[in-house]
């Protein structure tokens, strides 16, 4: 237990260095921009900038070290590749490359100031509602590509119709095609700059109709995506009704009271596709039971697939040490999680169900033990449950 804690104490701790090392960065961008920057403050931008790289660049070796630790149905070089071509891997590594080539190449101080301000994609590791953005745009993809090609077709056609009818009239403003694809942009984003205008009465109303068309059009996708959000978010915002716990072949058996009072320990959590649940390694605070969807143990030879019914995250629970694999959703997965408090609670209330689980822990033990032989100094005598 006290190793988890120091666990999770080391993770903070690395968590508010990056935190930090990000504000530097961008601190040290904003400072680079200045026009007229002191001598004192270009030195404090290097400083900066040359410690977050250093940060970075250390972050990055010790999490391609750590891979293999974090990954136990991999072997180490396996582990490692599949760190570096994860979204998150790929963004350590875009964060300090450039910065790497920029101390070593000459470059433009313009480029050297866009290098520091990549470290903002860093935050996509603190934030995970962003993995929500990008799973409605996958989702909405195809409605959205529909919208943008409209978009871009009558965008092209208002180009073509209002340099016919302009040109004669401002040669010099709709003198091509391309060149009043710029009216075309600004007109029917509503920004309306005011450096192309038509002139012609023609001009004039084809003008007056693009915008009325320009507002209905932007409204397409902006309606697309606020939809997408609003579903999205209903689907993972599931609630827990009776009849699902009822159905967890666990509690089959149990009484109608004591699966009511179950539910309302249980927490609804719906997870996309390749989201690692418990990884390896990590302190554990929850066990969960799968409602809809797929995971995967990542086990050695080959991973194990757990579907609706079945639940995962017990053993560090039970045996009161940190996760002993990696699970990952195969699918869009709805669980619902039993926190370790509430878990010790109904050990302590349900005999019956305790022996039920402690049976298919010394089972998958078994298969683990068999897969990383050295996991049986993991095992830990099981806690006393709290009075
Ligand atoms: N052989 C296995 N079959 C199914 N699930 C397993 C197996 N081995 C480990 N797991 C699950 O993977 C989980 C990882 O976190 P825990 O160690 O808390 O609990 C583990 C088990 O629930």
């Amino acid at each position: 237990m006290g190793d988890t804690v120091s666990h999770r104490g080391l993770r903070l701790i690395a968590d508010a260095v990056l935190l930090a090392s990000v504000l530097a960065a961008v601190a040290c961008s904003f400072i680079r921009s200045l026009p007229a920057g002191t001598p004192a403050q270009i030195e404090l931008a290097r400083a900066l900038g040359a410690a977050a790289l250093l940060i970075f660049t250390l972050e990055y070796a010790v999490r391609l070290w750590i891979a293999p630790e974090q990954a136990s149905g991999r072997n180490g070089p396996m582990a490692r590749l599949d760190y570096a071509r994860s979204f998150l891997g790929v963004i350590d590594l875009i964060v300090i490359l450039p910065g790497w080539l920029a101390l070593l190449l000459p470059v433009s101080t313009g480029l050297i100031e866009l290098v520091d301000l990549l470290a903002l994609l860093k935050l996509a590791r603190f934030a995970p509602a962003l993995g929500l953005v990008g799973t409605v745009l996958r989702n909405e993809a195809r409605s959205l590509v529909g919208a943008l090609m409209a978009m871009v077709v009558l965008l092209v056609l208002a180009a073509g119709v209002m340099y016919l009818l302009e040109r004669n009239a401002q040669p010099q403003l709709f003198d091509s095609i391309p060149h009043t694809l710029w009216w075309a942009i600004v007109t029917m984003a509503s920004v309306g700059y005011g450096d192309m205008v038509p002139a012609t009465a023609a001009g004039r109303v084809f003008g007056g109709i693009i915008m009325l068309l320009g507002i209905a059009i932007f409204a397409v996708p902006t309606g697309i995506l606020a939809t997408g959000f609003a579903q999205e978010i209903r689907r993972r915002d599931f609630t827990v009704s009776w009849q699902a716990v009822a159905g967890v072949p666990l509690f089959a058996g149990l009484d109608a009271p004591r699966i009511a009072s179950i539910t309302r320990l249980l927490k609804p959590q719906s997870v996309p596709r390749n989201y690692t649940i418990v990884r390896r390694g990590d302190p554990a605070d929850a066990m969960f039971f799968i409602l809809r969807g797929a995971v995967e143990v990542e086990l050695i030879p080959q991973p194990v697939k757990l579907g609706p019914g079945q639940f995962f995250g017990e053993i560090a629970l039970v045996k009161d040490t940190t996760r002993l694999a990696t699970v990952t959703a195969i699918q869009d997965t709805q669980l619902l999680a039993l926190e370790v408090n509430d878990f010790r609670r109904l050990m302590a209330q349900l005999p019956d169900l305790k022996t039920r689980i402690e049976a298919v822990v010394e089972e998958r033990l078994q298969t683990l033990e068999e897969a990383v032989p050295k996991l049986r100094n993991a095992d830990k005598p099981q806690a006393d449950p709290p009075a």
